[in-house]
């Protein structure tokens, strides 16, 4: 089996991969279609930035399994995947502390005007009366947007820093809250009002896009700092714009709208040139420790997959299929007793969903459950029953809505 990795990783993960048996193609900087090129012979395809687009999956007829090397999966046509019956999987939280880390880089930065320190050095100028002016993070309010593996993470930093921490999150409830040592925000809005510094942790998807409206940037108070980490598309990048060249807030941001993907190239953004705005080249994840720990997950998935069968951290099996019955079969383990029970199902018209095989001890009996989009009338319920020789039990469950 072919694993393509289409993107810069750790070379003794390589040697991993090579451990199971796999024969790598490690060619980073592929693109478009050379990747839908290069993909077209692999079972699995690794990639880090690199854009996944819909093409690789309708040449790549043998692609298994997309496996996104960080966490963001903006970067793959997810939809096409799933259209093509390809898995895509993530490494979940395995670069978490590298973005806080960053994050607190940024929010440090800004408040102590370090970049701007180090430039008039490097141009020979001492500008203590300049440069003295901070306000330190001591006591100050941060609010976290999305109290994931990276929010929890700078919730932890900022606590330990002694700031006051108040998060929003689609699923932060008081209990979690409170186990975090955190304030809930009823909303982004009540978040920002009182947001020092807010800074934002939240995926790129459909609902997220805009999030950071020009309404919760316009909430913050003077003076504040907005630190974005996660991805250009979760804020109102027209609106940042304006608030940053007004300069009523400082902005740092490790991520831009139509950033290059690959690791060198010239890039002129309105943003990242302003003066109250620091820029870094989308780095967040882009430690050691984090690679490694990415590279390590990556890994143990392609071993699941190829060892087990399952995919870890699939972010694109359907959480609910149309299926309303399960049909539960106790049969014999024996040769074509599956393909006799599905031909019932074929002969009463009905389209068969998911289907999962148990076998019990010893390996002579198994049960199959077998999802259903509709009712199967009694005929064929009889018609399994009748193999007796092979069915030990039947039964039809209807599924909850
Ligand atoms: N700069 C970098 O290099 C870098 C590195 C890693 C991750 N990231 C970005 O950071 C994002 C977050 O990473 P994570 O590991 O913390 O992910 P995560 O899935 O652990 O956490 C995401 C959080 O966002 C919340 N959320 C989702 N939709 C929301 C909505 N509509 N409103 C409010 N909250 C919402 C979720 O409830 C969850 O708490 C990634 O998806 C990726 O885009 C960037
Ligand atoms: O791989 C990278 O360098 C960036 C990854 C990061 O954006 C992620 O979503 O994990």
């Amino acid at each position: 089996m072919r694993v393509l990795v289409a993107d810069e990783f750790p070379k003794v993960h390589l040697e991993s991969l090579r451990g199971l048996g796999l024969t790598v193609d490690f060619r980073p900087g592929l693109k478009g279609d050379a990747l839908a090129e290069a993909a077209k012979d692999v079972s699995i395809l690794v990639v880090r930035s690199t854009e996944v687009p819909a093409k690789v999956f309708e040449v790549a007829k043998g692609l298994s399994l997309v496996i996104r090397a960080g966490a963001g999966v903006n970067t793959i046509d997810v939809k096409a995947a799933s259209a093509h019956g390809v898995f895509v999987a993530n490494c979940p939280g395995q670069n978490a502390i590298a973005v806080a880390e960053l994050t607190f880089g940024l929010m440090l930065a800004v408040d102590r005007h370090i970049p701007d320190n180090v430039a008039a050095l490097r141009q020979g100028a001492w500008n203590k009366k300049r440069f003295s002016q901070a306000r330190g993070l001591y006591g100050r309010t941060v609010g976290i947007v999305g109290l994931g593996a990276i929010g929890a993470a700078v919730a932890e930093r900022a606590l330990a820093f002694g700031m006051r921490v108040v998060g929003y999150s689609r699923s932060l409830s008081a209990e979690r809250a409170k186990a975090l040592g955190i304030e809930r925000a009823e909303s982004l809005l009540a978040l920002a009002r009182q947001s020092e510094v807010l800074t934002v942790h939240v995926p790129a998807s459909s609902e997220t896009k805009g999030l950071v409206s020009r309404q919760v940037l316009a909430a913050l108070p003077d003076g504040a700092v907005f630190i974005n980490t996660s991805r250009a598309d979760v804020v109102d990048n027209e609106a940042l714009l304006e608030e940053a060249r007004r300069g009523r807030i400082s902005v740092a941001t490790d991520v831009f709208p139509d950033e290059p993907k690959g690791g060198e190239a010239s890039f002129h953004s309105e943003l990242g040139k302003l003066p109250h705005v620091y820029g870094t080249h989308h780095i967040g994840a882009s430690t050691e420790q984090a690679q490694d720990a990415i590279a390590r997950e990556t890994v143990r998935l392609v071993d699941r997959f190829l060892n087990e069968g399952v995919v870890p951290n699939c972010v694109n099996i359907a959480e609910k299929t149309p299926a309303r019955y399960q049909l539960i079969v106790r049969h014999h383990d024996r040769v074509g007793v599956l393909a006799n029970v599905l031909d019932a199902v074929r002969q009463a018209g009905i389209n068969a969903q998911e289907i999962e095989n148990t076998i019990f001890e010893g390996a002579q009996a198994a049960c199959c459950k077998i999802q259903l989009d509709s009712k199967p009338p009694e005929e064929m319920l009889e018609r399994i029953r009748a193999r007796a020789e092979e069915i030990i039990f039947v039964d039809l469950v209807e599924l909850r809505a």
